[in-house]
């Protein structure tokens, strides 16, 4: 293909606003089961290990540089697992024995350590705690697992995933931001699976997902697909794709929504290839890693200088009806 026809970036400034009630609902069942109102200041105060499920569908060989990158700027531990192959997953059960044993207090005669299982929806939560369970405790499923989000609604009882010492699990809903700032990372999250897919254009998840095939120079789609030439047109794709598939509305016309999420699913099944999504090189990862502390660190000073402002202007008015009361009395 000429390299000039290939976008050099992807355009997109459309914000998907997706905070749906149960998604609400459960970041307060969360928070309750936590004995806190809120879930951020809470969660930033427990020991964690960010668990990047699904590493099957990544490109291999980059699980290395975002681990170095989150100890060396965050101080956090990360692993990199398949859920569904129980791939790293006793790296977790070593992780959380540990813990559970450096938490007994002396008056403890017995170890029991819970840990909450808290992430974007359709991630592999449920999955992830039949995987530890099955090397845990060898045994069976415990969480209801699927493909579409939303399918955990509750935060429900613990599932024990180890004996001794005894460490028990709390599945909970998907959860994440009430929305993304950024236009474009939000359509990674949308191919991923983690937002229902008609709340995002479909057409638009396509058209990244193409991008995204034409930046890795991976034109296996054409064999796939039976397309013969390249292209990073979606107007030009699609209906090559409707076409190969059958995907016709009733005039004969082709159905391009059909294809699109015909393709989304292929790659989320891994049949287009692995792929990291995000820009892993390590000077984007410490200046992504550096500019999220910076943005916690200014929300933070930003809600607490609106406190201070909030509580400035209550005085005011408190002050001001004293005073209109004073001259009324005179
Ligand atoms: N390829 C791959 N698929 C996985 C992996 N883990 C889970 N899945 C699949 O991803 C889908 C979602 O898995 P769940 O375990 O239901 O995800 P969840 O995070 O509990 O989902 P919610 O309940 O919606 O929040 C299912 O189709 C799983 O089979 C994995 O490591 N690799």
């Amino acid at each position: 293909m000429n390299p000039l026809n290939v976008r050099r970036a992807f355009v997109y400034d459309k914000i998907i606003n997706w905070f749906p009630g149960h998604m609400a609902k459960g970041l307060r069942l969360i928070s309750e089961k936590l004995n806190s109102v809120q879930f951020e200041p809470i969660a930033l105060k427990k020991d964690r290990l960010i668990v990047y499920n699904k590493a099957d569908l990544a490109l291999p060989g980059t699980e290395a540089a975002v681990i170095k990158a989150l100890k060396e700027f965050k101080g956090q531990d990360a692993v990199f697992t398949n859920a569904n192959e129980d791939v790293n997953v006793k790296g977790i059960i070593r992780y959380l024995a540990k813990k559970a044993k450096a938490s007994r207090t002396a008056s403890e005669k017995e170890l029991t350590t819970t840990v909450m299982v808290v992430g974007m929806p359709n991630v592999g939560k449920s999955s992830l705690i039949n995987s530890l369970r099955r090397i845990g405790v060898k045994k069976g499923k415990a969480a209801p697992t699927g493909a579409i989000p939303g399918i955990t609604r509750t935060v429900a009882g613990t599932i024990k995933v180890l004996d001794s010492p005894k460490v028990y699990l709390i599945d909970t809903p998907g959860v994440m931001i009430p929305h993304i700032a950024d236009p474009v990372s939000a359509i990674k999250v949308a191919l991923t699976g983690a937002i229902s897919d008609h709340l995002s254009d479909e057409e638009v998840i396509a058209d990244y997902l193409l991008f995204q095939l034409n930046q890795a120079q991976d034109y296996s789609y054409m064999e796939l697909y039976n397309i013969k030439e390249p292209t990073d047109d979606i107007k030009v794709f699609l209906p090559q794709v409707a076409k190969y598939i059958g995907a016709l509305k009733k005039g004969g016309e082709y159905n391009l929504a059909t294809a699109a999420q015909f393709l989304v699913k292929q790659y989320r099944l891994g049949k287009l290839g692995k792929f990291t999504l995000d820009d892993i090189r390590p000077e984007a990862l410490e200046q992504f890693l550096i500019t999220e502390t910076e943005d916690a660190v200014s929300r933070r000073q930003q809600k607490k200088a609106d406190k201070i402002e909030e509580r400035r202007i209550q005085r005011q008015i408190q002050q001001r009806k004293w005073e209109e009361r004073e001259q009324s009395k005179l």
